[in-house]
């Protein structure tokens, strides 16, 4: 059985309906609707669902979006070329290569490839330097909604002692510069880390991105703090809709003063943000203004 539950479930859908909301009043302001383009090699069943996922989201929030579905057995050459053509195309706004890639594409040179003014990703090295200089323009899209899921609410975030569990380029690191930028003291942990407990009950706000279903069990965790679960571990089973599980053990719960849920967690406000990312793209070309100059210092 579960332990009983005392945490607050902070729930993904309110506060990415919020984030939807406000984005789509941007989007309608600007002069031209703003335009994602989608780009996905083969067939992968969680990749294909995903993209289906944010182009129907898209449009539902008043942008335009267009999927290019191309055959796994694409070039390295061809998907740079198409690459060249969204950047040069003054009618894209924004573009998104689905990760992971097929094996035989440097995914290195790929993200290189982008116009950093229109990866909605944050993933080109010039948006990272970006981010952790305080300048922040596209930022990651599941660390900034997670910031956004922490604003909604209302968990403050200056002066804690936050953790992150797990360094991806994805999740981790943009997570921890965030949170940095946000005035928490910051550790990063991950799977070399000696004594993992001992780094991780210091944490009052736990931010956990691993990637192993149920990693994180009570043990772990600070009494009262808030945990963040960023896993997405499909376990399928036969005949049946793979089973999403978190980081994160649901007794969890029984320590922790909120705690967010896997799925109907981080998972909506990714794709929120990556439309809100859109749009700040298509806001600062609109006026010719460079990334990373939209606001102050954090
Ligand atoms: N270039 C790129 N950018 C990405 O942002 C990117 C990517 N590649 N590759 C894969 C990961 C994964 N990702 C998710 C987005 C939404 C949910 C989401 O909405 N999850 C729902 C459930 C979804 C379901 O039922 O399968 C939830 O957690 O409640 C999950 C995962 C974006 N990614």
């Amino acid at each position: 059985m579960t332990a009983p539950h005392t945490a607050q479930i902070l729930t993904g859908p309110p506060a990415a309906e919020a984030l939807l909301k406000e984005t789509a009043e941007r989007a309608a302001r600007l002069a031209r609707t703003p335009h994602l383009s989608i780009v996905r090699l083969g067939e992968d069943p969680a990749s294909v669902s995903y993209v289906a996922g944010k182009d129907a989201k898209a449009k539902a929030t008043g942008l335009s979006s267009a999927v290019h579905a191309l055959p796994a057995e694409t070039t390295q050459a061809d998907l740079l070329a198409l690459i060249g053509q969204l950047n040069a195309d003054p009618q894209v706004n924004g573009i998104l290569v689905q990760l992971p890639l097929p094996r035989h594409i440097d995914e290195e040179e790929v993200l290189l490839a982008l116009d950093p003014d229109k990866d909605v990703d944050g993933f080109h090295p010039v948006n990272v330097g970006r981010l952790w200089t305080g300048h922040p323009a596209s930022v990651p899209c599941t660390p900034q909604g997670v910031m956004y899921l922490l604003r909604h609410y209302g968990v403050e975030v200056s002066g804690k002692r936050a953790v992150v569990v797990g360094r991806s380029n994805i999740v981790g690191r943009p997570m921890a510069g965030l949170l940095l930028g946000a005035h928490a003291t910051v550790t990063v942990a991950h799977s070399r880390t000696r004594d993992l407990g001992a780094v991780t009950r210091e944490a009052e706000l736990l931010v956990v991105a691993v990637g192993q279903a149920h990693f994180i069990t009570p043990d772990l965790v600070r009494p009262g703090a808030v945990v963040i679960d960023v896993g997405i571990n499909r376990v399928e089973r036969a005949g049946k809709k793979p089973r999403l599980l978190g980081d994160v053990h649901p007794d969890v719960a029984g320590v922790a003063s909120a705690l967010t849920p896997v799925p109907g967690g981080v998972g909506p406000l990714t794709i929120a943000q990556l439309l809100a990312n859109t749009v700040a793209a298509a806001e600062r070309q609109a006026v010719g203004q460079p990334a990373g100059r939209t606001s102050g210092r954090p």
